[in-house]
Order: structure tokens, then sequence, then C-alpha cells
């Protein structure tokens, strides 16, 4: 085992791996490592992807695509279903992914580009000298290692340690944490052109179940509730109340649980010699907690940065300030918005997300402008439009930015 390299990465998952990938690609010496034996494997996903997004970093590969996705039904509580197809989107939606193998795929990439990869190797600590992190401990088949690096990147996922032990708050209350239970079950009789989205205060308090199709008769079938709403009865007790009374002859063949940070942007992501990204840096999108496209955009920034600031012998915040810049402007400004949403719909009671899908039931979104989207929300609840003024204000605020940047 090599004791030295420019970057060290910890964790292979999307951010990890792309960040692996760039910074190999770029001539750096780079490890990767995975504390888990199989990379992707357990998964902790619903595993739904933007095609369009997925394309900028890795060709799709049918070994790992499960579905192709035209649209989604999104189902109020008294039934009202809400249909959205590709039209809206160019033809483009998105794709389920088999995340065994796509994490897989990822990581051989990395390894292609020239980083190496190991698995079964757990970071323990941070190696600090004089402020700045100098590399990280690792417990690798029950040995402790020292393993120096210039740059370390903390890709470890929800459950970060990496940021905490850098001294960059990361921590998380009930209420920035979506709590998913999922069964992978075959069966339900789902139209496997369509993502299925259920809302209501009773089926999924403050979140929602889904329905995302695998191919053949099978679909994860899932739910994300808000950690602060889960009381007495958890995610899986939802669930199970969920699938009995609307699929009660499909049949479980997997389970898995996990969290989502739903937060929005924390304050800060980095520290002298050490980059967060994914979900250790909280990147996912706090309305539909999806993470796996936020993160490895962050992965390719920090694999970017990472070569500049050593190119230039300087790997202090004054450098990297220059991923915190550019996560910010990009994905950073969808996740603000998405968590003004986020608040906004998380408060509507049962009766007013019906009446906001009667509004929009049968619309054809292809043909409808902003303007008459407005009109049928501002038809189905007066108030909405208020509490959305922050985000008018926003976009608004980008557009014109983006003209004057032009
Ligand atoms: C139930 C559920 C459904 C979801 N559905 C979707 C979806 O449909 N679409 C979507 O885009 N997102 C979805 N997400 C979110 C998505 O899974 C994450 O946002 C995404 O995986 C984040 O990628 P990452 O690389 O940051 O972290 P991860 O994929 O979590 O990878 C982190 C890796 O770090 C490793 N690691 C952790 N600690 C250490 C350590 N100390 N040493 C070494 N390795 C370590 C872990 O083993 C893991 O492999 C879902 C999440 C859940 C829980």
């Amino acid at each position: 085992m090599k004791s030295e390299y420019d970057v060290v990465i910890v964790g292979a998952g999307p951010a990890g791996s792309i960040a692996a990938k760039t910074a190999a690609q770029k001539g750096l010496s780079v490890l990767l490592i995975e504390k888990r034996q199989e990379i992707g494997d357990p998964v902790r996903c619903a595993e739904g992807v933007s095609k369009i997004w997925l394309r900028k970093h890795i060709e799709p590969d049918h070994r790992w695509i499960c579905a192709d996705v035209k649209g989604s039904r999104i189902f109020a509580p008294d039934g009202t279903m809400v249909e959205m197809s590709e039209e809206i989107a160019g033809g483009e939606v998105g794709y389920v992914l088999e995340r065994k193998l796509f994490d897989r795929a990822l990581a051989y990439e990395s390894a292609k580009a020239g980083a190496e990869v190991m698995v079964k190797t757990r970071a323990t600590d941070l190696i600090m000298e004089n402020g700045f992190v100098k590399g990280i401990k690792v417990m690798h088949l029950g040995e402790l290692h020292d393993i120096r690096a210039k740059i370390v990147i903390g890709a470890d996922g929800v459950e970060s340690k990496i940021g905490r032990w850098a001294g960059i708050d990361t921590s998380l209350k009930p209420k920035d944490i979506e709590t998913c239970a999922q069964y992978l079950m075959s069966g339900t009789g789902m139209d496997q052109d369509y993502c299925y989205f259920y809302l209501g205060n009773d089926i999924a308090p403050a979140g929602y179940v889904w329905l995302f199709p695998k191919g053949g008769d099978l679909a994860n079938v899932g739910i994300g509730i808000l950690g602060s709403e889960s009381g007495e009865k958890h995610a899986i007790d939802y669930l199970n109340e969920f699938v009995q009374k609307n699929y009660p002859d499909a049949k479980i063949l997997e389970m898995d649980v996990g969290g989502v940070p739903v937060s929005g942007t924390i304050e800060k992501t980095i520290a002298n010699g050490l980059m967060l990204i994914g979900d250790a840096a909280r990147q996912s999108d706090p309305i539909t907690g999806g993470g796996i496209i936020n993160a490895m955009e962050a992965g390719k920034m920090a694999g970017e940065v990472a070569y500049n600031a050593i190119s230039k012998g300087d790997v202090s915040t004054n450098a990297l300030q220059e991923y915190e810049k550019r996560w910010r402007e990009s994905i950073g400004y969808e996740i603000d918005n998405s968590l003004i949403v986020k608040d906004t719909f998380t408060a509507f009671t049962d009766k007013e997300i019906n009446s906001l899908a009667h509004s929009l039931e049968g619309v054809n979104f292809s043909s409808m402008s902003l303007l008459d989207l407005l009109y049928a929300l501002f038809k189905a609840n007066k108030k909405l439009l208020w509490d959305l003024r922050v985000l008018f204000k926003n976009v608004v605020k980008y557009e014109l930015d983006f003209e004057r940047d032009k």
C-alpha cells in the first residue's frame, strides 16, 4: 500500500468516483477508498436520475439501466392524478438505474483514468498538522495505516464523519432528514413507463410514497417522511400500510432503509486541505431527496479544483474557495430554491393538495406558459404564490445576473 498521494477520496459513491476520475484524468495521483467490500452494495436508493444530467458524466449503458421513464403520475390524497410526461422536457425524462452495477461502473471509470481503488478500507480519522488536513488514518483488513495526501475529499455520504473531524458543522436535525424505507417488489402491475408519486399527510407526512419501475414487473416502492414527523409510527409502518392498501398482492424481494439530507445548503464545505462533496456536503435536493446527479456534479468540480490548487501549490481555504463558489452558484442555487418549495408544500393540508391537483388535472403541461401555470396555482391556492414569492425573486435575480454575466 502506497502511503502518499496527491488526493485521497473517502467513499466510492457517485460523488467520490467522479471526483477520483476527474482528478486522475488531470494527472494527479489519486486513492479512492471504500469501507464496504462491494462498491454499490447494499443499495439505499430509489435509483431515479435525469437522463440529460447523467449523460454529462457517463455514457448510459443498458447493463445498469432498468427502465427508461417517460413521465410521472402524481396522485393527490383523494386519488386525483396529474400526469407529467416527456414532452415537457423535450423528450428527455429519466432512467431508473441498477445502482449496484452503476456505482461499480463509476468506480471502474475512475480506475481506468488512473485512480487506485481500495475496498474494505475505512477512514477512522484525519491526519491534522498546523490547521491543515494532511491525510487520513484508515483501517484495512484489521490493520491501521496512515495515508498522507495534499488534499482529502470527503465523499462519505449521509453518515459522513469527515466534515466533523475537520471542524465543519454538518449536523442534521430531525427536520433536516428525510427518513426512508423501500421495498423492491414484484407484481405491482404499475405502468413501467412512469414513476408514481402518492401525496397526503396520512400516507406520508411531509413526504411522499414513490413507485419507480425496475423492468419486467419489478418496482422500487418506497417512502420518505421528515424525521421530525416520525413519532410512534416510523417510515416502514407507513410503507406497510400503503402497500397493504394499494398493492396487497405484490411480493417483497428486498428491503432497505436510509436517510436523505434535506436541510438545504450548509454554511461551509471546505477546510484547509479538505473538500466535502455529495451527501457528505448535504447537497441532495430538499424536495425530491435526489442526490445522485448533484453528487456527481460536485465530484467533478472538486476534482478540477483539487488539480488547480495542487498545481498552484496552495491547498488552503483561499484556493479551495473556488469549489465553494462554483457549487453554490450552480447546484447550490437549485437546492436553495427547492428548500423554499419544500417548506411551502410540506405545510399543505390534504385539502390544499387536492385542490391543487384538481386545478392541474388533465392539463397539457407542454403547451402551458409560465403564466398559465401561475394562474392554475393561484386558482388552487391564493396563498401559494405569496409563499413562493422568495423563489420567484431568486429566479428573476438569477436570470438578470445570468444576462449581465453573458
Ligand atoms: C431510500 C432512498 C432513496 C433515494 N432515491 C434517490 C433517487 O431516486 N435518486 C437520487 O438521485 N437520489 C436518491 N437518493 C439519494 C442518493 O442515494 C444519494 O444522494 C447519493 O447516493 C449520494 O451520493 P454520495 O456519493 O454523496 O454518497 P453515497 O452514495 O452514500 O456514497 C458514500 C460512500 O461512502 C462510504 N463510506 C462512508 N463512510 C466511510 C468511511 N469512513 N470510510 C470509507 N468509506 C466510507 C459508504 O460506504 C458509501 O459507499 C435516495 C436515498 C435514499 C436513502
